[in-house]
């Protein structure tokens, strides 16, 4: 049986064929990522050229350290593909997305390509969203009056996110707040009445982005899933 640091392996591998040469591809961000770089830097050792646009610091940081080309997302106009990490994936492959608290660049980035190629182990599934807490990036200003938003309207109480006993500040130099919805009925209702919260940048629901999830399963077989409906 394959450990889940394994089947993340397994899947970066794959997933790292899907790049060919002269390729923009956005790079996502997270554990599973990690392993996708590190394959991709030994296909560009071996003669692969392709540009890569990071959705994360982190991401940029260990593209430069695998010699992987970087651009930036004003310098294109259009990606062939980007491939990233979920948190969560319903069977519509509706995600949550922002554990590594990079959505929000992780969301321009998806936007701006033509696929959207999502890596997970099987723990990333599941039947409704909303077990893992929404990630919702908000300005650092007036942050409590959101906080106060979600806890009236939704009865959710939204953590602030730390990092070493101080709040967590996305690349952008915003917070996040976790939220535990538990159960999310209509992802993409909820998508935009969050961000229409003033004070709230975007939030971790990736709703019709995903075009092809590739999961890892511990007996090492991986599966495609296809987006083949909308979300309600
Ligand atoms: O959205 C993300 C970062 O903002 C990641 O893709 C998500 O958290 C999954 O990470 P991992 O591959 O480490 O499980």
């Amino acid at each position: 049986m394959l450990t889940q640091d394994e089947i993340k392996q397994l899947v970066a591998k794959q997933a790292a064929q899907l790049v060919q040469n002269n390729m923009t591809v956005g790079i996502g961000t997270g554990s599973t990522v990690y392993w996708l770089i590190m394959e991709l830097g030994s296909r560009v050792k071996q003669g692969l050229f392709f540009r890569a646009i990071p959705t994360s610091k982190k991401t940029a940081t260990l593209c430069a350290q695998q010699n992987i080309p970087l651009a930036a997302l004003n310098d294109v106009t259009a990606l062939d593909i980007t491939i990233d990490g979920a948190d969560e994936i319903d069977p519509n492959l509706q995600l949550i997305k922002g554990g590594g608290g990079a959505l929000l660049q992780e969301k321009m980035v998806a936007a701006a390509s033509r696929e959207l190629f999502i890596l997970a182990d099987e723990t990333k599934l599941v039947r409704q969203l909303g077990k893992f807490p929404l990630p919702l990036e908000v300005i650092p200003f007036g942050w409590k009056q959101v906080q106060r938003h979600i806890q009236a309207t939704y009865n959710v109480k939204a953590s602030l996110r730390t990092k070493d006993d101080q709040p967590f500040v996305s690349d952008h130099g915003h917070y996040i707040l976790d939220c535990p919805f538990n159960k999310i009925e209509h992802p993409g209702i909820l998508t935009y009445d969050l961000n229409a919260i003033p004070g709230v940048v975007d939030n971790g629901l990736f709703i019709n982005m995903a075009d092809m999830v590739l999961v890892g399963y511990a007996d090492g077989r991986t599966e495609t899933l296809q987006n083949n409906t909308a979300e309600s």
